[in-house]
């Protein structure tokens, strides 16, 4: 079978984009086997709220059956007591039920959320994952997900019985008195007409500035905190500060101007839909209505006590707003991550003979329009060392992401014993390929569950092994308790020992293809050690590449690779390259003026 065969069917792959037509769809997909339980929520939420006017509705007969003329019939009050009672008592149980309904639903909802997160983020290309700051995922799983909660929990009933009730009580009304219904809605047309003032140019204009002196102001904070340690080592604590400072002088003009144009409308919604403003709108009303001879004064009352509920729904869309608002741009941040495109699995993963790897016209870019590998072929022979060379910004990290597919590439392809890295399942991926980068990542776990992660059944022996060869044992038995010292909680290592944790992990792991950057590695003489004992030791049949920066492992490899731009400027032995006179010699003498003592052949 050519396994490589299906892999370069497709080898033109979409860039890794963050947009997936799937995505708005995924919500809609996730809360569909809940909507049962939301008609429940609305359902008992209506029956509850219109329930709860009975005892109002009762008050009123009870009004006009004891002012009536005439002996009062006991029967009747008491059948409006019991009526009232009940309503109240249905009330309660329904929206108990209904909050109580909204509340599991909540719940589950934020599961399957989480789950479904938990699920994407494991199948996202590690590039992606490598790029966002942990405490931004972390927040989206976390605060997002719980800031749903008034979306799921409250928002559908509670906006639903806003509503119904003020209509049911409208339509009770209109059978009393047509006249005074209309003069009880009042204030609420006076509040619905000055709407159209909050969207004027000018009130826009206003808001757009206060919405971006806020966001000057955020961000001038964050810049702030951010540099205060480099600020406190160099001085200029001054100028840090003004950026601070004027961002929020200029606020404050800004926040006068945005006051001065809203505040009189506001105020006059607040006063329009004030109870005290709607009893004295019905009251008036009324009052007229009954001197003049066409409204009993008993009919005055169920004005007085629903008039006041028919404001609800405006008050409502303003209640809760702003929670609703971070609760959608919560939801935002959740499709976005859910909207990134999995990195496909091989339904069938085919198994790699060899561990040859060889890259063909491999093309790759963070964006469509910035191509950062422009069709790189390389062949790297198992036992050897392959230094990748090149200035900063070549395309070095970039290219050997792509072996232990950080990204897939946009065209071309990449192969190990033969098979097409997207044909190897992940698992048979990572038992082939280790890498130890920049950005090391260590769990808060033990040192020896650290070092052991991808052979958890390590004896204790080779863990050792693995931390001797990467020089960091003997630092580890110096550690509160040893192998065992928990990190992150017992203890903080340098960046230097966290890269030989992560060196000592990958030699653990054993894969016949090791990806080293040696970047960081530069800083740190132990570090260095380490990573030139390993190459020496591990040498064998293993196919090794390193980004190279120093010399020293430069002229130790078998192959060095001179990228530039994005290609492979020059390729081969280095004391070749280096007697050809070519870019890679230019390169070294320039490294070698930079770094004056370094050891050079
Ligand atoms: N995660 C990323 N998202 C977007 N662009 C990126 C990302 N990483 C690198 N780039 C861009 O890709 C290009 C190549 O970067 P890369 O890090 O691969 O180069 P490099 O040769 O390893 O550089 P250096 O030696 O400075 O580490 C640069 O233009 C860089 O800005």
């Amino acid at each position: 079978m050519n396994a490589t065969a299906p892999a370069q069917a497709r080898q033109k792959s979409p860039p890794p984009s963050d947009a997936d037509p799937e995505a708005g769809q995924s919500m809609a997909r996730l809360l569909r086997p809940y909507g049962w339980g939301f008609a429940a929520v609305v359902v008992s939420q209506v029956v509850g709220a219109v329930a709860g006017l009975a005892p109002l509705l009762a008050v009123v007969e009870l009004g006009r059956a004891l002012l009536a003329p005439g002996p009062v019939d006991h029967g009747h009050v008491r059948a409006v007591v019991v009526v009232g009672a009940a309503g109240l008592l249905v009330r309660l149980l329904f929206t108990a039920a209904s909050s109580g309904i909204g509340h599991l639903l909540d719940g589950r909802v934020q599961l399957a959320l989480r789950r479904q997160l938990a699920a994407r983020l494991g199948r996202v290309p590690i590039g992606w994952l490598s790029r966002r700051r942990t405490g931004e995922l972390a927040k989206v799983v976390g605060e997002d997900v719980s800031a749903v909660h008034p979306f799921i929990a409250h928002a559908p009933g509670e906006l639903v019985a806003a509503f119904v009730v003020p209509l049911v009580s409208l339509v009770y009304l209109l059978t009393v008195d047509w006249r005074l219904t209309l003069i009880t809605l009042v204030p609420v047309v006076l509040a619905v007409l000055l709407v159209p003032l909050l969207m004027l140019p000018a009130r826009l204009r206003e808001q757009r500035r206060f919405d971006a002196a806020m966001a000057q102001i955020a961000s001038a904070a964050v810049e702030f905190v951010q540099g205060i340690a480099v600020v406190k080592a160099f001085g200029g604590a001054e100028r840090a500060h003004r950026r601070f400072r004027t961002a929020t002088e200029e606020f404050v003009g800004v926040f006068a101007r945005w006051a001065r144009g809203m505040a009189p409308i506001a105020a006059g919604m607040q006063l329009a839909l004030s109870p005290p403003f709607v009893l004295l709108v019905v009251l008036l009303g009324g009052t007229v209505l009954i001197t003049d001879g066409s409204l009993a004064p008993s009919d005055l009352l169920p004005f007085v006590l629903l008039g006041l509920g028919l404001t609800a729904p405006v008050a409502a869309l303003g209640h809760g707003f702003d929670d609703l608002q971070a609760a959608r741009r919560a939801l935002d941040r959740i499709r976005e991550v859910l909207a990134v495109p999995p990195l496909p699995e091989p339904e069938h993963p085919a198994t790699p003979r060899g561990h040859r790897v060889e890259l063909r016209g491999v093309r790759f870019g963070y964006r469509d329009d910035h191509e950062v590998l422009r069709g790189i072929d390389l062949v790297l022979e198992p036992g050897t060392v392959t230094a990748i060379v090149g200035p900063s910004g070549s395309g070095k990290s970039t290219l050997v992401q792509l072996l232990p597919r950080f990204f897939d590439p946009t065209e071309g392809s990449i192969t190990v014993g033969g098979v097409d890295v997207r044909e190897l399942g992940s698992r048979q991926l990572y038992q082939r390929v280790s890498f130890v980068f920049q950005q090391v990542r260590l769990l808060n776990a033990s040192v020896a569950d650290n070092i052991a992660l991808a052979v958890p059944h390590a004896g204790r022996e080779d863990v050792e092994r693995a931390a001797r060869l990467a020089h960091i044992h003997h630092r580890i038995l110096e550690l509160p308790r040893g192998y065992e010292t928990v990190l992150g909680e017992e203890t903080r290592l340098s960046g230097g020992e966290a890269q030989r944790i992560a060196l000592a992990r990958a030699l653990l792991a054993d894969t016949p293809v090791l990806v080293l950057d040696e970047a960081t590695a530069f800083a740190d003489p132990h570090t260095q050690q380490a990573v030139r004992h390993a190459l020496a030791t591990l040498r064998g049949e293993r196919t090794l590449v390193v980004i190279a920066h120093r010399l020293e492992t430069i002229a130790d490899a078998d192959t060095v690779v001179m990228l530039d731009g994005g290609a492979v400027v020059e390729h081969g032995a280095p004391a070749d390259l280096l007697a050809r006179d070519g870019r890679f010699a230019a390169f070294w003498r320039s490294q070698r003026t930079a770094i004056p003592t370094e050891v050079t052949r």
